[in-house]
């Protein structure tokens, strides 16, 4: 009697697995870590290869936004997740939700080198959907590999760390594998000025608390956030001297951003000399905790294999706001760096959150007698993607604001 539903699902699966396409016409991509392994698979997207880190990331949902978040630049993205693409991509600039910063997703193309996929879905379905993946990536010339172990992949990226790589399409498989000194470092670059604004601007001007935005590679989101709680929001590039004008600002926002916080000291002794005089409040998420951890005098270092991902678990050690001590949240994250828990703190500054699963520093805040009001979270509170369960620490992004009105 269970015959019939059973014989109808294994069709099913049998069906479905058809579009992830067919061999004979497939072109051929190659994974090559620098490490010395190569996985073989099929392309899609762009066909041309390219160099990056490579990195995974355990998120279910939000490839797209993944895709587009800057903080991404320069890395090959593996997704833990087998099925990528079944809701295809969304036009990004639809008037009515693209209305506040001009994009639906989190910038205005793909920011990540390249994505690595076991199971492509080629056909889509979402009521946003206009593409595949696959023709989204062919777009902005970003190539894919799909009918890979990302399992695999993934536990070598766990136990040997974040690792270079160069993904190989077409002819170029027939290519022995790059000599280790052929592969590209992009934490040797600074990527942040490739990617931050050139030139200042506002987003809802007639906002009645002023916030500066320091560019590290924001986040559309984080500037949604900020903008959807009243914020008049002035973006400035990474490495502006806000000290000249910090007068006309009721407070300092630090964006997110790609690569190696060390790039960017010129921003952090820039920061620690405001910080030194300024009493406004001053909140950065991601590469802009990075950037306040280093302008307090905390050390930034590099991390095995980061935290990239929807789940990731933070235990919050002070009360500030909405958030009480004791409370564990569960995070968005896409980080390589991390600030290196120390103690004793530096004077004036505690620990805020922390990591539960590797006790990294998960936030930082000015100590209530140091009078600064300095907050910086590791964590992306803004989370998109993200689970909505972490919405009581999205209310961080009202410090901010709220703390501008005071
Ligand atoms: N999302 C981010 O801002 C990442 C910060 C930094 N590039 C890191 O990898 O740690």
């Amino acid at each position: 009697m269970f015959a019939r539903p059973l014989l109808r699902a294994s069709r099913l699966y049998r069906g479905f697995a058809t579009h992830v396409g067919s061999p004979s016409t497939a072109v051929p991509a190659v994974l090559h870590l620098k490490t010395g392994q190569s996985f073989a698979g099929r392309a899609f997207g762009a066909p041309r290869s390219i160099y990056g880190e490579t990195v995974f990331s355990t998120s279910i949902t939000s490839y797209t936004e993944s895709m587009t978040d800057p903080s991404y630049r320069g890395q090959i993205l593996v997704f833990t997740t087998p099925l990528i693409g079944n809701y295809g991509v969304p036009h990004n600039t639809t008037p009515l939700n693209a209305r506040e910063v001009g994009v639906v997703l989190e910038s205005s193309g793909i920011q990540c080198a390249g994505v690595v996929v076991a199971d492509l879905a080629e056909k889509f379905s979402h009521y946003t959907a206009v593409e595949s993946l696959s023709a989204w990536c062919a777009r902005y010339n970003v190539p894919g590999i799909t009918g890979v172990d990302t399992r695999a992949i993934t536990r070598l990226l766990r136990d040997q760390g974040t690792t270079l790589g160069r993904l190989a399409v077409g002819d170029d498989t027939a290519a022995p594998p790059p000599a280790a000194h052929e592969y590209w470092d992009p934490s040797q670059e600074n990527l942040v000025d490739q990617i931050s604004t050139k030139a200042p601007y506002t987003l809802n001007p007639t906002g009645d608390v002023k916030i500066a935005v320091l560019d590290f590679g924001a986040k559309a989101n984080i500037l949604r956030a900020l903008v959807r709680r009243g914020a008049a929001v002035t973006v400035l590039p990474w490495d502006y001297d806000f000290a000249q004008v910090r007068d006309g600002f009721d407070g300092l926002f630090l964006t997110n951003g790609p690569g190696d916080p060390q790039q960017c000291w010129v921003a952090a002794n820039k920061l620690r000399a405001t910080m030194d005089e300024w009493r406004k409040p001053i909140f950065g998420i991601c590469m802009g905790h990075q950037i306040i951890g280093m302008a307090a005098g905390l050390d930034a270092y590099r991390m095995t294999f980061g935290n990239r991902g929807h789940n990731q678990p933070v235990l919050a050690l002070a009360s500030s706001g909405s958030i009480k001590a004791g409370r564990v949240y569960v995070t968005s994250q896409n980080h390589q760096y991390a600030l290196k828990l120390q103690d004793p703190f530096p004077e004036g500054w505690e620990p805020f959150f922390i990591n539960c699963n590797d006790s990294s520093v998960e936030g930082i805040k000015s100590t209530p007698d140091s009078r600064k009001r300095v907050w910086g979270v590791q964590f992306h509170p803004e989370s998109a993607g993200g689970p909505l369960d972490t919405i009581e620490v999205r209310a961080t992004l009202s410090i901010i604001s709220e703390g501008g009105k005071s």
